[in-house]
């Protein structure tokens, strides 16, 4: 079957912003002008077609990321959801994981906000070339100028102002193009036909400024464009735009549109802008991955449908109408329907069922996905978000998307015992979508313990509990989830589990060593045995013993992290052992490792910005003081402000919101994010282990 599209004609972008710039918006108009949607929603009525989900429309939160398709122009744009409150920055990684290109769409009143900060330094993490949109154009106090300026300063960006805006605040009709020297206006309700026009004489002058200072710094961007410019010789549009595309590609510089969104104004030029300046899939580097068998061998795959299939899952999803439904990002060769494929990440086969497209109003089957695109299937049990798909005869293993550990936890308990039944389910299915959420029994409790990212993310959770799956429940207060590790190597531990009950005994005999690793590694498990000393059946067994285990460790219960556990030898017995013996070995060899490797609390430590008043700085660097932070650095921000970076015990951070917003009389803000796990100095570690 041929592609509907060339490579060259996709395009893989994702919508970044912070709460409320107007993602959602702005998707939704982009589906409407791409011609899938029938009607336009509205955010504030809670119609829109990404946000599916009952609560996202009610507290109007983008939280799951749907990829959808749309056309333009005779291109194919695969739109991946970000969400964009902190508290799912995990959903924020994994979308900016396989997308190619983003538009960042700001608040045009607001510019630069502290949040627009933290997913745009992720985006640099990953490389993703960015457009950005100064949306809200028409609301009071929008400014495109000084949305550049702080994408400028703020961002430490090269924004390049593509367009000006006709109008400000309510008279906003239409934009500039600075590149064709043309105005385009919006006229009708929906703005669905842009009207091209002569530039209005008042503002030509200022058009020509522009564009002359444009025109230079995107000339610089190629030693040949920029003789020409010095000598004085006109450039042509292409010449300009097939610039500033490479400049994109290569992270140099970040173009900037305007617009208003909800008024339906500025979103076919940002459309344009998607495909003029983001990459297609040929435009990034091949994909790398390892030899699943020795992680030494890289293996790298092109983006074309003739190499050896591989796919990266990036989301699982619960879908209310079809099942459940893995997305995924082919990198090269084709996925199709009915084939058996290697998922490398689990080791396993699995076979590839219905396979479908998703647009804004409808999902369409398809036969085959090919390299560059996105698509999801259906009836993939054993695989879960981060797994490689691959050519069973060509096995690679891409990286896999790495989730940060869930730092919150609250216990819940079912109100009756029919509850229970269904809590336990519905809690094994959102663990199932959302890696970033773990749910674990406590034994000295009894109680059920959910762990998140945050307090948001947990009363999300809960929420859905309560509504999909009707589950009634108590929730108790939130916990910081603390985590265990060893804090010394221990060289061996040799543990022979054997049990002679009459009849047929039970025989297992591992010997281990553990390892302390760098935070945010978890358990590692590697087999070093050689020679069948432990039949390869048995391993599997070893594995899930030892992560196990690790669930709950020696000093107060909490999970056990950055550890690594390698198999170093051991014995069985031809009729008495059994995987069940060898679980149990390799969960009590575990358990007495961690006791000899001197165990250490571990607490999860959040980068805090706070944004406060000049005047208030002395009593709120005290209050942070006195809540263990360790102040980072301090700079002046526009009005007066001072922004303060500092790393926070996220147990000193309950109540701070209350604290801040007294001691500045409400003009202090925060934003909080986990950074990492830390040892908890003695005194803290006395009062919390008793
Ligand atoms: N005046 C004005 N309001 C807008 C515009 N775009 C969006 N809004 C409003 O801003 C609010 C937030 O818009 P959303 O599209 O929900 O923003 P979002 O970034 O998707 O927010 P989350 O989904 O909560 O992350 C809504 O009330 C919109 O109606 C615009 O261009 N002008």
């Amino acid at each position: 079957m041929p592609r509907n599209f060339p490579l060259e004609k996709c395009r893989n972008i994702g919508i970044i912003a912070h709460i409320d710039a107007g993602k959602t918006t702005t998707t939704e108009r982009i589906l409407f002008y791409t011609g899938r949607t029938y009607r336009l929603g509205s955010v504030d009525e809670g119609t829109t077609v990404t946000d599916w989900m009952e609560q996202e429309r009610e507290r109007g939160i983008t939280i799951v990321s749907a990829a959808v398709t749309a056309e333009w122009k005779g291109y194919q744009i695969n739109l991946i959801d970000t969400p964009g409150h902190i508290d799912f920055t995990a959903e924020v990684q994994r979308s900016l994981r396989v997308l190619d290109g983003g538009i960042v769409v700001f608040d045009a009143v607001q510019g630069v906000e502290p949040q627009s900060e933290t997913v745009w330094r992720q985006a640099d993490r990953y490389n993703v070339p960015r457009i950005c949109f100064a949306n809200k154009m028409d609301r009071v106090g929008a400014s495109f100028e000084r949305t550049i300026e702080s994408i400028r300063q703020r961002l430490g960006a090269n924004p390049i102002p593509m367009q000006l805006p006709i109008g400000s605040e309510a008279s906003f009709r239409g934009v500039i193009d600075l590149l064709t020297m043309q105005a385009i206006y919006w006229e009708d309700e929906l703005g669905r036909e842009p009207v091209y026009a002569p530039i209005p004489d008042d503002m030509r002058a200022q058009a020509e400024e522009w564009r002359a200072a444009i025109v230079e710094r995107i000339a610089e961007f190629e030693d040949e464009l920029i003789i020409k410019y010095l000598d004085g010789e006109e450039i042509s549009v292409e010449e300009l735009k097939s610039a500033l595309r490479k400049a994109v590609i290569a992270n140099k510089a970040t173009p900037v549109f305007c617009g208003s969104a909800l008024r339906n104004r500025g979103i076919q030029p940002l459309l344009d802008a998607v495909i003029d300046y983001l990459p297609s899939p040929v435009d990034i580097p091949p994909v790398k991955g390892t030899d699943p068998d020795n992680p030494d061998v890289i293996i790298e795959r092109r983006p074309s449908d003739d190499e050896p299939m591989c796919a990266l899952v990036f989301k699982i999803v619960a879908d209310p109408y079809v099942g459940r439904l893995a997305y995924f990002r082919v990198y090269s060769g084709k996925v199709t329907q009915g084939e058996m494929v290697l998922n490398s990440s689990r080791r396993r086969k699995e076979r590839i069922g219905r396979i479908v497209r998703m647009y804004a109003d409808r999902r369409e089957d398809v036969s085959e996905i090919c390299a560059g695109d996105i698509g999801a299937v259906l009836g993939l049990k054993e695989t879960f978000t981060g797994d490689t798909l691959c050519d069973i005869r060509h096995p690679i293993l891409l990286e896999s998307i790495t989730f940060p550990e869930p730092v919150i936890s609250v216990a819940v308990e079912p109100k009756t015992t029919a509850d229970q039944d269904r809590m336990a389910e519905a809690l094994r299915r959102l663990a199932e979508e959302d890696p970033t959420f773990k749910v674990r029994f406590d034994e000295n409790t009894g109680q059920t313990i959910i762990s998140g990212m945050g307090e948001l993310h947990l009363d999300i959770i809960v929420d859905r509990m309560m509504r999909e799956f009707r589950v009634q429940a108590n929730v108790g207060r939130p916990r910081v989830s603390y985590r265990e590790t060893i804090s010394r190597p221990v060289p061996e531990v040799n543990y022979r589990y054997v049990k002679q009950t009459g009849g047929r005994g039970q025989y297992g005999h591992v010997i281990i060593s553990l390892e302390p690793l760098e935070r945010g590694n978890g358990i590692k498990f590697i087999d070093k045995t050689v020679g069948g000393v432990i039949p390869k059946e048995y391993i599997p067994a070893i594995e899930k013993g030892i992560l196990e285990a690790a669930e709950a460790g020696v000093l107060a219960g909490y999970p056990v992290t950055d550890v690594q556990v390698t198999l170093l030898g051991g014995s069985y017995h031809e009729v008495d052992s059994s995987d069940m013996a060898f679980k149990v070995a390799a969960s009590f060899a575990f358990k007495e490792g961690v006791q000899r490797g001197a165990p250490v609390l571990l607490e999860p430590i959040m980068k805090v910005e706070v944004l406060v008043p000049e005047v208030n700085l002395g009593d709120v660097l005290g209050q942070l003081n006195a809540r263990r932070a360790e102040i980072q650095g301090m700079e002046p921000r526009p009005g007066g402000m001072q922004a303060v970076r500092a790393l926070v015990p996220l147990a000193e951070m309950f109540g701070y919101a209350t604290e801040l917003r007294s001691a500045t009389q409400g003009r202090g803000i925060y934003t909080m994010e986990f950074d990492h796990y830390a040892p908890v100095p003695e005194s803290v570690r006395v009062k919390i282990l008793g």
